[in-house]
């Protein structure tokens, strides 16, 4: 990478590279699993980037973090236990942490060098892990969950990177099996779901193994994440067999007082409004997700 543009160029996006100017690079590292690059960026402050593709942006992380954590937290009356698997800049925990019902929160991150990076260039992200109920594990998830006792958790939050790499495995029907099988009868799922202008195929199969595997509701919402590519990312909500999950209209509303302490500062993006307008959907989206 040298200084001037960084371009996010992919395979998962062919024929287009969205680009953001570079002030300074602040680390490069290879770990056992990705290359690990943070970058102060001039307009969208330091960046985080693994084996070339963009993860986080401290100027719209609020999107994505608020929105994957409460989208499912907020459409189930009491959660009390949370996995989250991926999520090792720590953003996730702190959006969990809002939530006073919560009592035990488990994450599984496969790459120590996200978590120590995270904590070293972003500790208004990594702010996460200094919450008292937080336990990091790093490993595989799909080891993790097998050794999980049946229907321990409440939610589990699947926060990958592309299926190219370590994340794979996360989005194939062996997974969201052990995910199901570690959630409680009428247990909630949200899981990154891609682009619906890049990867309605991905979704397409994404959505058919959802609607095998959990026996609740299965929904797709999408938000808006500028430095995402095509600037939109999606999530699958899912819920397992059990007591009724309505996601589209949130039992559990995150209020502006009781989500924020002097570190975590208030919510940014995510409300109420949005919450139900996240299932939305373009014409062609619907058609796909609504047919499998
Ligand atoms: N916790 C960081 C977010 C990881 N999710 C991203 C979604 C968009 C992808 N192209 C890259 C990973």
């Amino acid at each position: 990478v040298i200084p001037g543009w960084f371009s996010e160029i992919s395979p998962m996006w062919p024929g287009e590279a969205h680009s953001l100017k570079v002030e300074k690079i602040l680390f490069q590292g290879k770990s056992e699993y990705q290359n690990v690059l943070v970058f102060q960026s001039s307009t969208y402050g330091k960046v985080l980037v693994l084996d070339g593709v963009i993860q986080l942006t401290e100027r719209d992380e609020c999107a994505y973090q608020e929105m994957i954590t409460h989208l499912p937290l907020c459409s189930t009356p009491n959660p009390k236990k949370v996995l989250v698997i991926g999520g090792g800049d720590g953003g996730v925990l702190r959006e969990v942490s809002r939530h006073s019902s919560v009592e035990q929160i488990d994450i599984c991150e496969i790459d120590k060098m996200v978590v120590d990076v995270s904590k070293q260039f972003f500790p208004d992200v990594a702010v996460g892990y200094e919450d008292p109920r937080v336990t990091l594990h790093i490993g595989d998830g799909v080891a993790f969950l097998k050794a999980v006792p049946e229907g321990t958790y409440d939610a589990v939050i699947v926060d990958s990177s592309d299926p190219i790499g370590p994340a794979q495995e996360l989005f194939e029907k062996p997974f969201f099996k052990l995910v199901a099988n570690a959630l409680r009868p009428g247990g909630v799922v949200c899981t990154q779901a891609e682009s619906i202008w890049l990867h309605m195929h991905i979704i397409e199969d994404i959505v058919k193994n959802c609607r095998q595997i959990f026996k609740g509701s299965v929904n797709y919402a999408w938000t808006t994440v500028p430095t995402y590519p095509s600037g939109v990312i999606g999530f699958m909500l899912c819920s397992t067999e059990g007591p009724p999950v309505d996601f589209k209209h949130p039992v559990n509303p995150i209020d502006a007082n009781d989500s924020h302490c002097k570190s975590k500062g208030p919510l940014k993006f995510y409300n109420s409004e949005i919450h139900a307008a996240a299932f939305c959907l373009p014409s062609f989206a619907k058609k796909v997700i609504d047919s499998k």
